[in-house]
């Protein structure tokens, strides 16, 4: 017998807010606690059936349904264990966070499993009008690091191609983070040079420069109790990355004119498209403030890595673009852009959805509608395209031209880009920053 007998452990479970259930070693369900059946309940008893069959529909454990099952993980190593699944729910399917926990008899053996679950709102199994969607095993694996980060106040870093959503991704992190009621403020990186550095992020006092007629708060001041988002991090000088640095590590700053030092209150999140480790080598980015940032580092996926997601994406886009409710993309129209590449990503989807709509007359956006697509676009250059040149230029023009013509077709990546040039993604940095080799 365990220490505690199942209607104890109920009333125990009972009176907890979180939906939870207890199970045996055989997967079966024994017990489930008020929030449960509220939650989850689907009007049919829950007792004796397994976890696979209510939450999945799954006639198998799910490890052989090729999923990680958290209580055969639980029974290995004894200790909790969390995941994120897909669960079948009475509002359709949706992401849970899972966690499983053993309760050991009085001789130390595992009799039962206590599951504990909480529906993700942050983002959606289904189409939605609004915040993140997906199911791809990619998205699923970002949003389980997102889950386990957001409680805590640990620095965030965002990596992957632009338009995967990263600004997205910052925000959820901020809504399932204990800073949800503060606030979230984002800053472009790209857009910051030296002189508005210091004023906009740290805020000025009245008579600190000519114009400064009022004291302005900053953007560190305005993210106090929050979320500061620093997005493009990869584009900050030099020069401004040492500032950056000891806002980081001092936790303190001081308004452009002012005396004061006054204390940060801030969860970091910040991201970039680029390879910052590859521009710590090339030293285009300071190593020190790379450690600093990359705490818990978190991979958004490009579109080509979720394929499967295309479909439900586009579905959910189109209700957020549509100035018409109710309408919907043909099948064909489906299939066509689930087979397109997408170099911009969801961003580019967004695009191609919302012009369709601006073209269809119907109730139905076909094939048609959007493939009328005028705009001229940066399309990936074709591979077989080789490199030509028919004007006699110098040595270090025929160097641009050609970096020029070899990088988009490595995907702009530096580092690959050295590799294939037999030079070192430093030198290769230098060159594109127009600077002399040291
Ligand atoms: N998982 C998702 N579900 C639904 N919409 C998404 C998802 N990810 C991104 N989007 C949408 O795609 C567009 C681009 O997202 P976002 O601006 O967050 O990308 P980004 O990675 O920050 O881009 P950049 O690097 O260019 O700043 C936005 O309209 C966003 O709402």
């Amino acid at each position: 017998m365990p220490p505690y007998s199942l209607p104890e452990l109920m009333s125990f479970l009972d009176g907890l807010p979180e939906p939870r259930i207890v199970m045996d070693r055989d997967y079966r369900i024994v017990a489930a606690n008020q929030a449960y059946v509220r939650e989850f309940g689907d009007g049919t008893p829950l007792l004796g059936r397994t976890c696979y069959a209510v939450s999945h529909r799954y006639g198998v454990p799910c490890d052989q349904a090729g999923e990680s099952c958290p209580l055969s993980r639980c029974q290995e190593a004894g200790t909790p264990q969390r995941v994120l699944h897909l669960h079948h729910t009475p509002h359709g399917e949706e992401h849970v966070d899972v966690e499983l926990t053993p309760i050991r008899d009085e001789r130390g053996r595992i009799a039962y499993f206590v599951e504990t679950m909480r529906v993700v709102r942050e983002a959606s199994g289904q189409a939605a009008a609004r915040g993140l969607v997906g199911r791809a095993p990619t998205f699923v694996r970002m949003l389980e690091r997102m889950m386990r980060v957001a409680d805590s106040n640990a620095a965030v870093l965002l990596l992957g191609e632009t338009g995967t959503g990263k600004e997205l991704v910052a925000q959820a992190i901020h809504q399932a983070s204990p800073r949800r009621s503060g606030p979230f403020v984002a800053v472009d990186c790209a857009g910051l040079t030296e002189t508005l550095f210091e004023s906009e992020l740290f805020g000025y006092e009245k008579g600190a420069f000519t114009g400064a007629g009022h004291r302005k708060l900053g953007l560190v001041e305005a993210a106090a109790g929050g979320t500061l988002f620093l997005d493009e991090i990869g584009e900050l000088p030099l020069s401004l990355q040492v500032k950056l640095l000891r806002l980081l590590e001092t936790g303190t700053y001081r308004r452009v004119g002012g005396l004061d030092s006054l204390r940060a209150d801030f969860r970091l999140i910040a991201a970039t498209h680029r390879d910052l480790a590859a521009m710590v080598e090339a030293e285009a980015f300071r190593r020190d403030l790379y450690f600093r940032i990359d705490t818990f580092p978190i991979h958004t996926p490009a579109l080509h890595e979720r394929p499967e997601d295309i479909p439900l994406l586009a579905e959910s886009l189109l209700r957020r673009v549509d100035r018409r409710s109710g309408r919907r993309l043909s099948a064909e129209a489906l299939v066509w852009l689930a087979g397109r590449r997408y170099s911009g990503n969801i961003r580019e989807l967004r695009n191609l959805i919302e012009r369709a709509t601006l073209m269809a007359d119907g109730e139905e956006i076909g094939l048609a509608d959007l493939q009328d697509d005028e705009t001229p676009r940066p399309a990936a250059p074709a591979p077989d395209a080789g490199f030509r040149l028919d004007e006699l230029v110098d040595l270090a023009t025929l160097e641009e031209r050609y970096l020029d013509w070899l990088l988009p077709r490595l995907g702009n990546d530096v580092a690959a880009a050295a590799r294939r040039l037999g030079v070192s993604a430093r030198t290769l940095y230098r060159k594109r920053q127009g600077r002399t080799e040291r």
